[in-house]
């Protein structure tokens, strides 16, 4: 017998057995592939001498809902007494053995969530319904999750049913692209107990376009995946993100992903029409914005914190690819240098500014390959005017933040920044239009919590060349 797999049933087809990793069927030894512990969703014993272990498992690349059923081996005794007494304890056995394997899978979580789900039914291909139904539905049916769920009926709606959410959900569950979690971090801020509400941690379903969310938790290869998003949901821990509040004329409300003016944010607005285009639609938009080559008529300030690309590349590498976020202190590296209380102000012509904190804004672009959740900057992004050429070369690579290096890509990390329009123009808050006014934004480090499976940022594609690095050294 497999040391490798102490903790082991016999069945009457060969044994089941886990360690403190994995778990598998091995039958008649032939072994079936092993599935982590964390994609078991439920085991049970049932009333047909069952055992029953609920697994997520890979099935044409995809996370799918995979049942693993095993019948108890079966009494030899002689007698009809001996038999009920073997087989009593054969049932005891398996009972125990499937109490722990569901211990073992939700080592440290709590079982049986109650989530409270909200489902945007024209985010991107306009098929999330369709998917709750019968991707999502099933899955926390099977992993014993209680859900509450409501397909939301206009824009604006989530922001309204998050703010009157119950403080007692261990998760709000987004189906819906960037957009619908902007509005429930808008709601929940608006919460009576606001404090209390943000600290409900948010999960999103990919169902809409860019999902960046998913982007740059899961990683661009799983980020669309239904399964994984459910795992993640069901087993994800908090991780905490910083959000970002903006004062525009009387109005304040918040952001938790990006801003942006000019080409960025016209691209965006502009193809709306081809939501059923997926993500294809932004780069779409890019080129068109490339050839129209307009400027972008604002004045920008921010308080500098760092601006040297090779110095961020440099401690991006070390502390976000090794760092865990899960042991977030909102503090900044004692080797950066502080920002100064000035404003700065950006004093060449501006195509577009992006500013965010989290790497991915989609899967094809990881516009800020440096960003740290946990540095108590927004990363701001100005391209200046550029050459057409050199605005389609920032396409390549781009899905691994290579963009970065170009000159008139400036790169700065601030603690705050103001805009303010000289013309019109497109702006932009988590994809959303916003009046295209005068503001000024804030970071607030730490407030909002998201759900992650292993509590990392996926920036494994930004991989700067360790020559440039060096010279740092
Ligand atoms: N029931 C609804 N009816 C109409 N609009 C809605 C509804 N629910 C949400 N919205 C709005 O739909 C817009 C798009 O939402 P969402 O972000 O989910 O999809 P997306 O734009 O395709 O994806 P992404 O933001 O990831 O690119 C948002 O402005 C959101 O406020």
């Amino acid at each position: 017998m497999s040391t490798d797999f102490p903790h082991v049933l016999q069945v009457a087809s060969g044994r089941l057995e886990y360690n403190d990793e994995a778990f598998r069927f091995m039958k008649q030894s032939k072994s079936f592939s092993k599935v982590p512990l964390i994609n078991i969703l439920w085991v049970e014993l049932n009333d047909e001498d069952q055992v029953v272990v609920t697994t997520l498992a890979p099935t044409s690349g995809k996370l799918a809902l995979h049942p693993v059923v095993a019948e108890l081996r079966k009494s030899k005794a002689k007698t009809q007494k001996e038999k009920d007494k073997e087989a009593e304890e054969i049932r005891q056995e398996a009972q125990r053995w499937a109490d722990k394997l569901l211990d073992a899978a939700y080592k440290g979580l709590k079982r049986n969530r109650k989530l409270r789900a909200f489902l945007n039914p024209i985010g991107g291909k306009g098929k999330g319904a369709h998917i709750y139904q019968h991707e999502v539905e099933p899955i926390f049916a099977a992993a014993r999750c209680k859900v509450e769920f409501t397909s939301t009926a206009y824009q604006g709606h989530m922001v309204e049913l998050a703010q009157k959410v119950d403080l007692d959900v261990d998760a709000i569950v987004v189906l819906s692209g960037d957009g619908g979690i902007h509005e429930v971090v808008n709601g929940l801020a608006k919460h009576e107990q606001a404090a209390r509400a943000l600290r409900i941690p948010v999960a999103q379903i990919s169902t809409g376009s860019a999902n960046a969310v998913c982007v740059n938790i899961l990683g661009p290869k799983d980020a669309f995946d239904i399964g994984k998003c459910c795992l993640n949901a069901i087993k994800g821990r908090p991780m905490k993100l910083p959000i970002y509040s903006i004062k525009q004329g009387d109005k304040k409300y918040f952001s938790f992903l990006t801003q942006a003016g000019g080409l960025m944010a016209d691209l965006d607005l502009g193809t709306e029409h081809l939501r059923w285009m997926g993500d294809t639609r932004f780069v779409l938009g890019y080129l068109r914005g490339v050839v129209s080559k307009k400027i972008c008529p604002v004045e920008i300030e921010y308080r500098l914190v760092q601006s040297d690309k090779v110095q961020m590349a440099a401690s991006a590498k070390t502390s976000i690819c090794t760092t865990k976020i899960t042991s977030y202190h909102g503090t900044r590296d004692d080797d950066e240098p502080e920002g100064t209380d000035g404003w700065t102000k950006f004093e060449k012509p501006v195509m577009y500014y992006y500013a965010g904190g989290l790497p991915y804004v989609s899967r094809d672009l990881m516009q800020f390959p440096v960003a740290n959740p946990s540095d108590g900057c927004i990363d701001l992004v100005i391209q200046s005017r550029a050459p057409r050429a050199i605005m389609l070369k920032a396409t390549v690579g781009a899905e691994k933040g290579e963009a970065y290096w170009i000159d008139s890509q400036h790169y700065f990390k601030v603690s705050g920044y103001r805009v303010k329009p000289t013309g019109k123009g497109n702006f932009t808050v988590d994809g959303e239009g916003y009046p295209f006014e005068p503001f000024e934004l804030r970071v607030h480090a730490g407030q909002l919590r998201v759900l992650s499976l292993d509590g990392r940022l996926d920036i494994s594609s930004f991989t700067p060349d360790d020559a440039i690095l060096d010279a740092t050294k």
